[in-house]
């Protein structure tokens, strides 16, 4: 393989890039043009104008598209055995010419699949792979691998330029250094569940996102009607990974957390990890069938309702038949509550018409069928008769059946006869106006299945929902208020960061309030505010942390189970996460029919921090295989032990010097939750506050700092559910240097092995 860039080379590449930009400028220019033309379309009528907001989107998006690729353009060539020459970018360019040449081909088109693909001993037809280094518009170097049979390519040299840069707190595409084994599973042919298991830093988001590119443009128009939902463990990960598809010209794809697939709820309440674990158990499936059919009641007695033209009789036999034929029905709670009603209007009618007496000769009713309608439409049209028939089956929002479920013991014991006093203990809660928390909403959106829609239920949700968005709206208004009210002309970076939170909070309220007036809305658009939306395909990312309610949300919302799931079992941390394997997690829903693929090279860690990383693992699994580390770098990972009361100033000494170490890159503090508010204050207050994180674990789920310190492993480990699989997430975040800060003599034992740092003094 040869490296660098020839002169020769470098003018050459430099000339045929300087002619893709222009044929980029001449596309957004003609875009630009064709889209300012469908806007002033005039003289339209109703179907005029919505066929033009149909058009002016679709090229807006264009537009859009055009502009994601400007960064990194193109970034590969293939020089083929019979003298073709192919340019990989990030979309396929055609020239202006009558012929339409091809003078870039999509990364993701069969054509480019060779830039990926090819080796020494499977040459795929290539003859030279030709990396090109861009900065701008501008050509920085060019990279050849010769594929000339003799010998196996040395060490991928933009491979390892691409994972020793330095991070920025945004995860960026990897479309240029795309590895085989990657490859082989983004562009999986596999239309079910596709299983990616791998250990942290294998790439396993990274592939999952570029999987969702390639469906998108394999099957643009099935997925541009259906969408694409990913699912990711908190919001700070969903914006750590919300640039790469647009950077690959990709929009028009859902991002969402578990919490936030239920629309017009914000799960927003904190939740006791034991609560959250019971949330999550797949019997809760059963607990809330069996709490739905708890308000199906049947009165012990007879009892007599009075309204406007007298007395009905209503009889405990007769509404336990009415409800046996509604439950099997087989319509969900309040559709069926249609046919409780009808049955017991009839057997109201018939007590009623009997107090009129009989003929003594066949025992029929005196009354004709003319009195008999009369009787009935009266007792439909009483407000006493529908009071108490409601009572007996009453329509149910998901919300009310969850909310009266929670505070009442009795129902819960009726409902939840399998789990604990204990148990059931932790899922009481008082009548409050603290709203859902994550774990709720699985059982919200469960909750809404076995009710079913029904014309009046819709309104009182929609209403719940008005009701719950004001009430976040006025919160929202409150906290703005405070943070204008409370504004310094230097406040730091604690309290800017609570005002952004009330801005994006509004913003996303008016963002709603304006795509509901939209019909032109993308898939992804319309998917979010729909909880029945179908979606063509579903990306699970951290798919460890899901409990099993939450599973059956995903499973709805993908009727196709075209699935990428990706995870690491090692890594679980969620209180009703996975313990098992990936056929416990899927089998409930997709037998044995799903497949699995491994990815082994751990693209994050140097390899002296993932041989820490490898006993934590060993200590948790034994039988697991750590990944292979890449590369390694010559920072050796320490540890330093200090006095409890110096914890905090000690982390935040070794950030600054981290920070003064590297003019660039992130810098992250983990730790336990408890200790993350005065770790944040300590950055905060030393300066640190824009180039440090301060996190508890369950946060840094996914990402990654150039640099991490791990405050506190043995409170990381004792804080977390699963013992060190919080310790081990912890460890694995850094692409460059780790350092642990231990309060006891010695750390967990496999950290134990560190040494101090070179200068000791913290
Ligand atoms: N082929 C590649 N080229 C360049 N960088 C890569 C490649 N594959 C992975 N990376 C980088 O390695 C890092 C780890 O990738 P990623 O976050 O996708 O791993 P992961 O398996 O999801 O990790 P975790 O289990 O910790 O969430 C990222 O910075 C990613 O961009």
């Amino acid at each position: 393989m040869s490296t660098g860039g020839r002169a020769g080379d470098l003018t050459g590449e430099q000339a045929y890039l300087t002619r893709l930009y222009g044929r980029l400028d001449e596309l957004r220019a003609e875009a630009g043009a064709r889209l300012e033309g469908v806007l002033a379309a005039t003289g339209l009528g109703h179907q005029g104008l919505a066929e033009r907001d149909v058009a002016a989107d679709e090229l807006a998006r264009r537009a859009a598209r055009l502009d994601a690729v400007e960064n990194g353009l193109c970034f590969g060539r293939l020089d083929m055995d019979d003298d073709e020459r192919r340019y990989v970018g990030r979309m396929g360019i055609l020239d202006g010419s009558a012929d339409f040449e091809p003078l870039l081909i999509d990364w993701r088109a069969p054509a480019a699949r060779p830039f990926y693909a090819a080796t020494a001993r499977s040459t795929e037809g290539v003859r030279r792979r030709r990396h090109i280094r861009t900065s701008g518009r501008r050509v920085t170097g060019v990279l050849d691998e010769e594929f000339d049979g003799l010998a196996e390519p040395a060490g991928d040299a933009a491979l390892l330029a691409a994972v020793d840069a330095a991070r920025t707190g945004r995860m960026s595409d990897i479309v240029a250094t795309i590895q085989k084994e990657q490859d082989d599973i983004i562009r999986s042919p596999h239309t079910g569940v596709l299983v990616v298991q791998g250990g942290p830093g294998t790439g396993k988001t990274a592939v999952a996102l570029h999987r969702a590119a390639y469906l998108l443009y394999t099957q643009r128009e099935r997925l541009a009607r259906s969408g694409v939902l990913i699912v990711g463990p908190n919001t700070t990960f969903l914006r750590y990974i919300g640039d790469v598809l647009p950077s690959l010209g990709e929009s028009g794809v859902l991002l969402a957390t578990v919490g936030e697939l239920y629309p017009g709820v914000r799960a927003r309440r904190p939740e006791a990890p034991a609560a959250a674990e019971v949330k999550g158990r797949a019997a809760m499936a059963d607990v809330l069938a069996a709490a739905v059919r708890d308000r199906q009641e049947v009165p012990d007695a007879p009892f007599d309702i009075v309204y406007d033209e007298g007395t009905a009789r209503l009889d405990p036999g007769d509404c336990a038949e009415a409800r046996r034929v509604a439950r099997e029905s087989g319509l969900p709670h309040n559709q069926a509550a249609a046919v409780f009603r009808e049955l017991a209007l009839a057997a109201l009618a018939r007590g009623v018409a009997a107090q009129f007496g009989q003929d003594v000769l066949d025992g029929s009713s005196l009354l004709t069928a003319e009195d008999l309608e009369i009787i009935a439409a009266d007792l439909a049209a009483s407000p006493e008769v529908s009071a108490a028939l409601d009572a007996l089956w009453p329509r149910l929002t998901p919300q009310r059946l969850l909310r009266e479920l929670y505070v009442s013991p009795e129902r819960l014991a009726a409902a939840a006869p399998g789990l604990t006093a204990e148990e059931r203990a932790g899922l009481l809660r008082p009548l409050d106006r603290l709203g859902w928390s994550v774990a709720d909403v699985p059982l919200l959106d469960e909750a809404a299945e076995l009710l079913g829609d029904d014309p009046a239920v819709l309104r009182a949700a929609e209403e719940e929902a008005a009701a719950e968005r004001a009430e976040r709206l006025a919160l929202a208004g409150e906290a703005l208020d405070i943070a204008y009210g409370s504004r310094t002309t230097d406040f730091d970076d604690g309290e800017e960061a609570e005002q952004l939170a009330a801005f994006d909070l509004i913003d996303a309220e008016r963002l709603a309030e304006r795509q509901a007036e939209r019909d032109t809305r993308d898939a992804a658009e319309r998917a979010a505010a729909d909880r029945t939306w179908a979606f063509g395909h579903v990306v699970v990312d951290e798919a460890q942390e899901l409990s099993a309610m939450a599973w059956r949300v995903l499973m709805r919302r993908c009727p196709a189970r075209s699935m990428t799931v990706v995870g690491d079992i090692a890594q679980t941390g969620a209180p009703g996460g996975s313990r098992g394997s990936w056929a416990d997690v899927l089998g409930p829903h997709v037998g044995s029919r799903f497949r699995r693929a491994e990815l082994t090279v751990n693209y994050r860690l140097p390899a002296r921090i993932a041989a820490v990383a490898a006993a934590v693992l060993h200590r948790i699994d034994p039988a697991a295989r750590p990944p292979r580390a890449v590369r390694d770098t010559p920072a050796e990972p320490w540890r330093l032990a200090v006095p409890r009361e110096e914890l905090v100033a000690a982390a935040v000494r070794r950030a600054a010097r981290e920070c003064a170490g590297s003019p660039e890159g992130r810098v992250a503090v983990l730790a336990p939750a408890a200790l993350v508010p005065a770790l944040a204050a300590g950055a905060a207050a030393a300066g640190l506050a824009d180039r440090v994180d301060v996190l508890d674990v369950g946060r840094a789920k996914g990402l990654e700092f150039d640099s991490v310190l791990v405050a506190d492993p043995d409170g990381i480990a004792a804080a977390s559910p699963r013992g060190l699989n919080d310790l081990y997430v912890a460890l694995t975040r850094a692409t460059q240097r780790l350092g642990v800060l231990h309060t006891g003599r010695t750390p967990p034992e496999p950290l134990a092995l560190l040494r101090p740092p070179a200068a000791a003094a913290g």
